[in-house]
């Protein structure tokens, strides 16, 4: 696709996009420019009727019958299926759980569990801090078991007699690089080892293919590309050729084979469903499930299309105005995900001059500038205008002023 070369010529492309009528289907407030949907996605105008909805009737009316007439009971398996659609799986082999760092860890010591003479898990330094922490809290727990970071080039070769869990994030929260995933989780098999993929920053974001791939095991967010709302409940995904091997180490009533039949002893429900573990969060549910129904309501191969010129604009106009910015964000479509990160020291208060302004994106320790580019409600015009201030922010130095420094807990 040929870029827009000025603000007119953009508003026209964005105009003739079938991603354009999804933008009225998002409730963002006027005049902002929202580049943070890769760690908050947008609150769908759906969502605020659905929830309700969950609340006043299914909860409020219905009370405890809503479990089977508005089948709470069957929502993990149901949004999972929907999530497997999108992250090309069998719809059996997605269920939606818990937080991705819990899913994490009942998938890692399972597959630790399940290849008792491997006690290497296999990472890369700088993964996600919760990837690396549960890797560290399972080997804490397991006699024997260590945790072994090599640089993303080097995992493939790096992957031993003695590894059992090649653990990455597809897409890298920070600089955006994507892992080749077919490639990595076939080396993981050929060395007798399994994989597992965090999704974060890839489900919704770029195309994914679990299965054709060959990946073993995943988990990824309800609440960035999906739109689920904050702290949405999280999915995980086993093969299904491993499904019957896997245990889940939390062995709670909702993973039970027959939790109505109240018994004593413990008999894992049949494939992924043995990973749930308590009662979900319904009303987080089905919030979630709102987002999703959005998210396949959209032309797929446009809106992958739309993130990738997205995001060319963005460096273009960034090379052009701001080229004392590094991009660090690989430029194939094929090599990255769908935000995209620049270098500056003085990365975090230029952002808050810049949220000041309208534009939100985020900064990530300790020199990154960076921009979720969501097809589904972010367009053409929104990239370039948000350049321009950028722009205007660093050109003008308003960012040094001393509040733009002041930290909140949460950057
Ligand atoms: C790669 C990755 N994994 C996991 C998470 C979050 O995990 P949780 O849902 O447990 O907060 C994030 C973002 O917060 C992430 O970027
Ligand atoms: N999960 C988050 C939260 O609870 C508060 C603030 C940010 C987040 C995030 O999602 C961070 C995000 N995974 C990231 O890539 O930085």
């Amino acid at each position: 696709m040929s870029l827009p070369r000025s603000l007119a010529e953009a508003v026209a492309v964005d105009a003739k996009s079938p991603l354009q009528p999804f933008r009225a289907r998002f409730a963002l407030p006027e005049g902002v420019i929202y580049l943070d949907g890769n760690s908050l996605g947008a609150l769908p105008v759906q969502t605020v009727a659905r929830t309700a909805d969950v609340v006043t009737r299914e909860w409020g009316e219905r009370l405890i019958r809503s479990w089977n007439e508005a089948d709470w009971i069957g929502a993990p398996q149901r949004i999972g299926a929907k999530i497997a659609d999108i992250v090309g799986a069998a719809p059996g082999s997605v269920i939606v759980a818990d937080s991705t760092s819990v899913n994490l860890f009942k998938l890692i010591v399972a597959g630790m569990r399940a290849q008792p003479g491997r006690t290497e898990i296999l990472t890369e330094p700088g993964n996600f801090p919760t990837d690396l922490h549960i890797a560290e809290g399972v080997a804490s727990l397991l006699p024997g078991v260590t945790v072994r970071t090599v640089d993303a080039a080097d995992i493939a070769g790096a992957i031993g007699p003695r590894t059992a869990i090649v653990l990455l994030t597809h897409v890298h929260y920070k600089h955006g690089a994507r892992h080749d995933m077919a490639a990595l989780s076939a080396a993981a098999r050929a060395a007798g080892a399994l994989s597992v993929w965090d999704l974060s920053h890839s489900v919704g974001a770029v195309p994914v293919a679990l299965d054709a791939d060959g990946a073993d095991m995943a988990v990824g967010c309800g609440y960035k590309y999906l739109n689920g709302g904050p702290g949405a409940p999280a999915f995980l995904y086993v093969c299904e050729a491993l499904q019957a091997r896997l245990d889940s180490p939390i062995t709670g009533w909702m993973g039970h084979a027959d939790p109505f039949a109240f018994g004593d002893g413990y008999a894992p429900a049949a494939g992924v469903s043995r990973f749930l573990a308590g009662t979900p969060s319904v009303i987080a549910m089905l919030a979630l499930e709102s987002g999703v129904d959005l998210f396949r309501d959209a032309p797929r191969e446009a809106l992958f299309a739309r993130g990738a010129a997205l995001f060319d604009l963005f460096v273009a106009r960034m090379a052009m105005l701001l080229p004392e910015l590094v991009c660090v964000t690989p430029r194939a479509a094929g090599a990255r995900g769908s935000h995209v990160s620049f270098r500056h020291a003085d990365a975090f208060p230029i952002m808050q001059a810049l949220i000041e302004r309208g534009v939100i994106g985020d900064y990530r320790a300790p020199d990154i500038l960076r921009f979720g580019l969501t097809p589904l409600y972010v367009g053409l015009a929104d990239v370039w205008r948000a350049v321009d201030v950028l722009a205007e922010v660093v050109g003008s130095g308003i960012w040094r002023e001393p509040r733009f420094s002041v930290r909140g807990v949460v950057t």
